[in-house]
């Protein structure tokens, strides 16, 4: 797709609240405010669904660009997809990876849509997909709150839970650990997130305890720019697996692949400019024999979505980040994906399989 379009690219703010705060190392999540992006056929209203697409920016503080340079990318969006057309109005928002990822998603739901496809399938031209598997995501809180909530995802069927970390003592995470898996029962895997929170001593006393709960995975333990450091954590590890998150962003695939420092990589399409080059990411992390994760960085349903079609695409792709709907007080429109059993059912509908978001 070059040259002039017929489509205008339009958009509109949001603003999401939390139903309760997310409380991370890196800083509380209370609200999500952001532009939903749409493609549409010039001239009168929304006639014929196979013209439309739908994107999402979102930004997060610390992992993509501000709202106001997210804004402002969006109306250079906006002007380069009318005088030039998408290539240009993608290159206009190469820097700002939340515009981006809006931009280039609403033109995949498009091209999605037009070709009567579902997102995920004309991403990878692969078979058909049913369901990805989601991680519960348990935010920080007491040994018993944690248990808690622990215990009510196991009992909606989540078989994967990520407890977030890093806000308290190194003791008192241990003891949220303790309840997290007594609460589990041994069949379900959990795994820890810590956002960059702690020194080498903390993690290497957190991957001790870690390794005694049966933790499959460890995220983001040490600083993003702590490659040495989370390298040797992975060679103290005897079963806990150790994944980089905020690392990818600082350092990418290649720099992580050659250091040793992880077994496996966060993508986040929201941090990383969109779900094609996310997707390009997972491929070439698989290509090294990292594993890819998807995550959202606790989107709207549009962002949310894609993210699924994402994971969707990606071969044998593990728990991923994505059921963060919940999470949510309000939406942007009526969610398309089920989360079911410690799965997401994905959309089989055309394209990302979103409507009526915009007038709502
Ligand atoms: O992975 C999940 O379970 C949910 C997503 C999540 O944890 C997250 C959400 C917003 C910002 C950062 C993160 C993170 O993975 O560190
Ligand atoms: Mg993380």
């Amino acid at each position: 797709m070059t040259g002039k379009s017929n489509l205008d690219l339009e958009y509109r703010s949001f603003s999401l609240s939390l139903s309760s705060p997310l409380e991370t190392a890196s800083g509380t999540i209370d609200s999500r405010d952001g532009f939903l992006v749409r493609l549409v056929d010039r001239g009168e209203g929304v006639t014929d669904p196979a013209t439309v697409g739908y994107g999402e920016a979102t930004p997060l503080a610390g992992w993509t660009e501000s709202t106001a340079d997210c804004e402002e990318a969006l109306e250079r969006a906006r002007t380069a997809f009318r005088d030039d057309g998408p290539e240009a109005a993608l290159e206009s928002v190469d820097r700002q990876v939340a515009a981006r990822h809006a931009v280039s998603l609403a033109l995949s739901d498009l091209q999605a849509n037009r070709e009567a496809t579902p997102l995920y399938r004309y991403l990878c031209r692969g078979p058909m997909i049913g369901r990805v598997p989601v991680n519960a995501t348990v935010g920080d809180g007491s040994p018993s709150e944690t248990g808690a909530q622990t215990r009510r995802a196991v009992e909606r069927g989540y078989d994967c839970c990520k407890l977030k970390v890093g806000l308290r003592s190194v003791d008192a995470d241990v003891e949220r650990l303790r309840e997290a898996r007594r609460a589990a029962g041994s069949g379900v895997e959990l795994r820890l997130d810590a956002n960059e929170a702690w020194t080498y001593e903390e993690a290497e006393s957190v991957l001790e305890a870690a390794e005694e709960f049966d933790v499959s995975i460890l995220e983001q333990p040490l600083p993003a720019g702590a490659l040495e450091g989370h390298a040797a954590l992975r060679e103290r590890a005897r079963d806990v697996k150790i994944a980089l998150d905020e690392g990818v962003l600082e350092h990418g695939i290649d720099a992580i692949c050659e250091s040793g420092a992880a077994d496996a990589v966060v993508l986040k399409p929201m941090a990383v400019g969109g779900i094609d080059v996310a997707r390009r990411m997972a491929a070439w992390t698989t290509e090294l024999e990292l594993t890819p994760i998807v995550t959202t960085t606790i989107d709207g349903v549009v962002a949310r979505t894609g993210a699924v079609h994402l994971a969707a695409s990606i071969p044998d792709v593990p728990a991923c980040g994505l059921a963060t709907a919940g999470l949510l007080a309000e939406d942007l429109g009526r969610d398309p994906v089920l989360l079911e059993n410690g799965s997401a059912v994905v959309p089989q509908a055309k394209g990302l399989g979103i409507d009526e978001v915009w007038d709502k």
